[in-house]
This record gives structure tokens, C-alpha cells and sequence, in this order.
């Protein structure tokens, strides 16, 4: 899918009157195919420039569009085939407690599936072998059935981007995919995104924290800070001055995430012996 923003101005609903827009004057083009990063410190925007283009949070200004069509000019059933076409994966995936695997990956198809198979899929999934497949290349397979609570923050990570590659959409609009994941793993994830973005001709757009992962995986990276676009350039062509005026007093951010120890689940709680 390719998408255009052109002067796109937002500000969250909750926004304090007095706080600036979250975006401000945004211009940024993605060819269908494409694949983006988006980089910059806490609070620059990106979250926000990823919700703009998933159409979950309007424009105050400016233009959007998506194959050439304005989705806020639709109506209401306009903009609920447009918002079919895309998926946002949030940082933290939203997986309710007792869900099983299977359950939490076919989440991703339920955007394209009527009320009925949606419903029948929670008691039966009976494409479970797309959720594997989903799952074989994180390094999940023989996950298909756990219960998400029994899996480790890296494992629930790993199980919302096998949302993301179960999902049929035009549109991946990845947040932070990476930071419950260690090293090796991260970096091993975003390749299978990457891939499998590149197969089906998907338009990926992904925040990053990694700044480094971001400049070796992407070629094309935009850096974001202040609700606004600082460059938009080629991998290869960011250097160390514009990462470091782009992380001016955030200079901690450039070095990433902190590492990651991914530990399994808190076991059940201990019970106390009483000694007679
Ligand atoms: N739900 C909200 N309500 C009000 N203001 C918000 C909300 N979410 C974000 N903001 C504000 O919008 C601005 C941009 O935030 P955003 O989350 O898009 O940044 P970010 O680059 O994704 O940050 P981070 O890297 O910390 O996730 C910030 O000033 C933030 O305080």
C-alpha cells in the first residue's frame, strides 16, 4: 500500500491544552513494498506518526492518503474497509491472560474474518496451521498451545509479530517490536519482518529503539524528534553527527534499549508451611 502524509498535525485527545501537538507538519512518503524505520527519542512522536497512518489517530491538519484515497473522507463503513487493510502491532501486544497461542497469532486474521468464523475460531482454530507457520520461523512452534500467561515477556513479544506475519493486511505498522527480545533474537526477528514484508510486497513501517538494528536491517531510515521528520534518508547516508544532533540530551537513547534478560513467567506463588 503506499501512503502520503503531507503537513499531518495531531495531538492525542487526552493532550493537556497547553501541550504542543504530538505531530507537527509531518510529510512523509512510503512506496507500496517499502520498508521504513523510524527513529528518535522518547516522546519524538513515532507512536503517534504510526497511529496517524493506522487511522486510529486523525489528523487536526494536513492530508493523508492511501492508495490515493483520503480515508477520512470516506464514511463509516469507507473507513472501516480501509482500516481492514492495515495492522498496528503495538509495543506490548494485547493478549488476555488464559489465551491460548493459536488464539492470540489467528487474532491477526480477524480484521478479514465475518463475526461468525471470528467466534468459531475462539473455540475451535481451526487454522491452526497458519498459526504455526507463523510461529515456526520466531522460533515458537511448539508454543501453538501454551496459554500466553505461561510464556515469557520475549515469548509474547515474538507471539504479536506472529500476529503481524499471520495477518493478510497491505499495512504493517510495527511499534517498538523488539525491546522485551535479546540481542540475537531481535536482530533475528526483524529479519523474518523483514522478509516476509518484502515477499508479499507488504508496506512496513516500524519504530525502533535499536538504533543500530534499524541502520543495519532498513534501507531507509526517517529520524523523528519533536513531533517532526529531522531527516529521511537512505541507511548508509545517517551519520554519526545527525544521530547525535537527533538525540541531543537524550544522548542514552542512542545506545538502545537496556539489555534484556528474558525470564521465564513467575512461577505459581510459594505456599506457606506451618510448622506444628
Ligand atoms: N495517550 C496520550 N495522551 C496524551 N498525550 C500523549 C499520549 N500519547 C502520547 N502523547 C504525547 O505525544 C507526544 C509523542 O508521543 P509518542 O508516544 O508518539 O512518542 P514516541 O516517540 O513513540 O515515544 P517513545 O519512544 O517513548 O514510545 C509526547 O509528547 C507524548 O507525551
Amino acid at each position: 500500500m503506499h501512503v502520503q502524509l503531507e503537513g499531518a498535525h495531531a495531538r492525542h485527545p487526552a493532550a493537556r491544552p497547553e501541550a504542543p501537538d504530538a505531530l507537527r507538519g509531518v510529510g512523509l512518503q512510503v512506496d507500496a513494498g517499502e520498508a521504513v524505520a523510524l527513529i528518535g527519542p522518547s516522546g519524538a512522536g513515532k507512536t503517534s506518526l504510526l497511529h496517524a497512518l493506522g487511522l486510529a489517530l486523525p489528523l487536526t491538519q494536513g492530508r493523508l492518503r492511501m492508495n490515493g484515497v483520503e480515508p477520512w473522507a470516506l464514511n463509516a463503513a469507507g473507513l472501516r474497509a480501509q482500516r481492514r487493510e492495515l495492522l498496528i502491532a503495538p509495543q506490548t501486544p494485547p493478549l488476555p491472560p488464559r489465551q491460548r497461542v493459536v488464539t492470540a497469532v489467528l487474532a491477526g486474521r480477524l480484521p478479514r474474518w465475518g463475526l461468525l468464523k471470528s467466534l468459531a475460531s475462539l473455540f475451535y482454530p481451526r487454522e491452526a496451521p497458519l498459526a504455526h507457520a507463523a510461529l515456526a520461523p520466531l522460533g515458537l512452534a511448539d508454543k501453538l498451545w501454551d496459554r500466553v500467561d505461561r510464556l515469557s515477556g520475549g515469548e509474547r513479544q515474538r507471539v504479536g509479530l506472529a500476529r503481524v506475519l499471520a495477518s493478510d493486511t497491505r499495512l504493517w505498522l510495527v511499534d517498538e517490536p523488539l525491546s522485551a527480545l535479546d540481542p540475537t533474537r531481535a536482530r533475528d526477528a526483524l529479519q523474518v519482518l523483514l522478509a516476509a514484508a518484502r515477499e508479499r510486497g507488504v508496506t512496513l513501517v516500524a519504530s525502533l529503539h535499536h538504533v543500530d538494528l534499524a541502520l543495519q536491517a532498513f534501507p531507509r531510515v526517517v529520524g523523528l524528534r519533536d513531533g517532526a521528520v529531522q531527516f529521511d534518508l537512505p541507511a548508509a547516508e545517517v551519520t554519526p553527527e545527525r544521530l547525535a544532533a537527533l538525540y541531543a540530551q537524550h544522548e542514552h537513547e542512542l545506545q538502545g534499549p537496556p539489555p534484556v534478560a528474558d525470564a521465564p513467567p513467575p512461577g505459581p506463588a510459594p505456599v506457606p508451611m506451618t510448622c506444628r
